[in-house]
Formats: C-alpha cells, structure tokens, sequence
C-alpha cells in the first residue's frame, strides 16, 4: 500500500522495519520486515490531527445555546449548512475541517482507514475506531498507528507520546522475527480478569470487537495451551493480590516472602507474552 511502510517513518533505517499487509483475519496490520532487536523504536508518528474532547464539548454547547461555537462569520461567508445537532455530528463536522487542510493523499489515507462504527457520523466513526491518547483528554488521529492491531501477547510496547517530537512512539518489547506480526495491547491490564472469556468481554465492551489474538482465538490455541493460560493469568491475579498494589499494599511491600512471589510473577509474565508487564515486575524486584 503506497506510503504504508515503516520507511516513512524511520527514514534512517536502512531497511523498512515493517509493511502494512492483511492479516489472516482478512483486516489490515503491521507485520516485521525484518528481525527487530528487543527495545528498537519501531514507529515514530506524528499525528495527522488532534481533537480536544472537552474542548469541543464546549463549543458544542456554546453552539447550542446559541452564543455561537466559533467566530463571527464575516459578510458573504454565513453558513450555508444546517448547524450540527448532536455532538457526535459537530466532532463530524470538526474533524472535515482539520481534513480540508491536509493534502489530498493525507485525506485519501484518512478515508482508507477501518471504520468499525458505522452508527456514527462517518469522519467521526474512523476517528472512534482509530483514535490514539496523546495528553490527558486530547485523542491523536495517527496514519500510521491506525493500521497496528491490539494483541493480549502484544510484540510493542503501549503508544507513548512524546511532546518533544509531538509524535506517539512504540518499541519492540522482545526480538521479533520477519513475518510476525506487529502489536500493542489497546487494553492495559491483560490479567485483570477471570480467565480469558472475561478478557475477551471486556474487549468487546470497551473496543467493540471480538479479540482474535493469538491469546484469545481458540483456532489459534490448542486446548491444552488454552488451558495452560488461563491458569498463568489466574495465578499472577492471585499472587498481584497478595501482594498489593495500592499504597496501602505498598506500605506492606517488604513482608517476606514479596520477592520470590515477584519473582514468580516475572516467569509467569513472561510464559504468557507479557514482557511489559515482566519488565515492570523485575523493576519492582530492583528497587525493594
Ligand atoms: C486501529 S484499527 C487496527 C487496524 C485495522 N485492523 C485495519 O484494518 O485498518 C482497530 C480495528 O482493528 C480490528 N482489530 C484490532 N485488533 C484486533 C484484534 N486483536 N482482534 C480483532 N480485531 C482487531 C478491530 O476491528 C478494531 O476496531
């Protein structure tokens, strides 16, 4: 797909890191082009635009009330259009506007985009279905991020954005192989739940979408290996239990036994894909 590779953003590689391809699944995602070393920057991007929920949650509400959402429009240069009448169609129309100052590649790439909410305004629906948190309440529209799939084993870390780059980053979490498929958790808390129905309800709930990931499908799965990971995220919910996590568990933090169960934890983390959880775990063994 034309300006879809991982050229464009790391210029300095001397190869594409990654393509945009489907996926078995028949939907689009990130997939190495090459070994990536554990802790490489893999994407670096910049989003095409930003939109300020609150913000524009206000100037809804300014438009409604009829003080207006914006300046007064000079002679000759009304609004012809009938003004928005829910918020979902102002972000719409807010978005189109940001778009009609891009190129036209830009907008092409922006349509091209999945849209998963077809309840919604279209503009507005690719913007739910894609949108990435850059600072606080601010929702980043990214090409490039768009097209990387969620994984409950993800091979990069959570989108970190940096407001000196004004640019959203994602790092191998471990060496991976041409050919495996680039991923980030959209959920943060991959063992928070009872067994892997719970994890895959709450995806749905909160994303909207049936989790096919190589943790979740069970064509992807035997029953054994199924079986065998449930148990893991059992135990690491257990074991993150009794050893707390609040400040309140934290004031219990050196009772004995709190390094082995750690230590245990980072096993089990790492048996179940989940290096970033491994890493911060191993941090925590660090600093005790
Ligand atoms: C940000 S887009 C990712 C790229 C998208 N697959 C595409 O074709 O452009 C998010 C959408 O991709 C799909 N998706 C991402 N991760 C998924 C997963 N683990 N299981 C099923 N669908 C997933 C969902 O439809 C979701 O709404």
């Amino acid at each position: 797909m034309a300006g879809q590779d991982g050229s464009q953003t790391l210029a300095a590689a001397a190869e594409p890191l990654f393509e945009i391809r489907e996926t078995p699944a028949g939907f689009l995602g990130a997939f190495a082009r090459v070994p990536i070393a554990r802790g490489t920057l893999v994407l670096d991007d910049p989003p095409l635009f930003t939109l300020d929920a609150p913000l524009q949650a206000y100037l809804f509400q300014r438009a409604q009330s009829g003080s207006g959402g914006g300046p007064t429009p000079v002679e000759g240069e009304e609004e012809e259009e009938e003004p928005p009448k829910t918020l979902e169609e102002f972000l719409d129309k807010a978005i189109r506007t940001m778009l009609s100052w891009k190129t036209d590649e830009q907008r092409k790439e922006f349509w091209d985009l999945a849209n998963t909410r077809p309840e919604l305004p279209p503009a507005y629906g690719i913007f739910a279905t894609n949108a990435v948190q850059t600072t606080g309440e601010t929702g980043g529209m990214f090409l490039l991020l768009s097209r990387f799939n969620s994984s409950c084993r993800p091979t990069l870390s959570r989108p970190a954005w940096n407001p000196s780059t004004n640019s959203t980053r994602l790092y191998a979490l471990r060496d991976i192989s041409p050919g495996e498929e680039l991923t980030w958790t959209y959920l943060n808390v991959t063992f928070e739940f009872e067994g892997v129905e719970a994890r895959k309800a709450e995806m749905l709930r909160v994303f909207e979408f049936e989790c096919c990931c190589e943790a979740c499908d069970d064509e992807r799965l035997s029953a054994e290996e199924r079986a065998a990971s449930e148990k893991r995220l059992l135990r690491l919910r257990r074991l993150k239990e009794r050893i707390g996590w609040t400040e309140e568990g934290r004031a219990a933090e050196q009772t004995s036994g709190r390094t082995e169960v750690l230590r245990e934890m980072v096993e089990l983390s790492r048996q179940e894909g989940l290096w970033e959880t491994a890493d911060r775990l191993e941090k925590a063994i660090e600093q005790a």
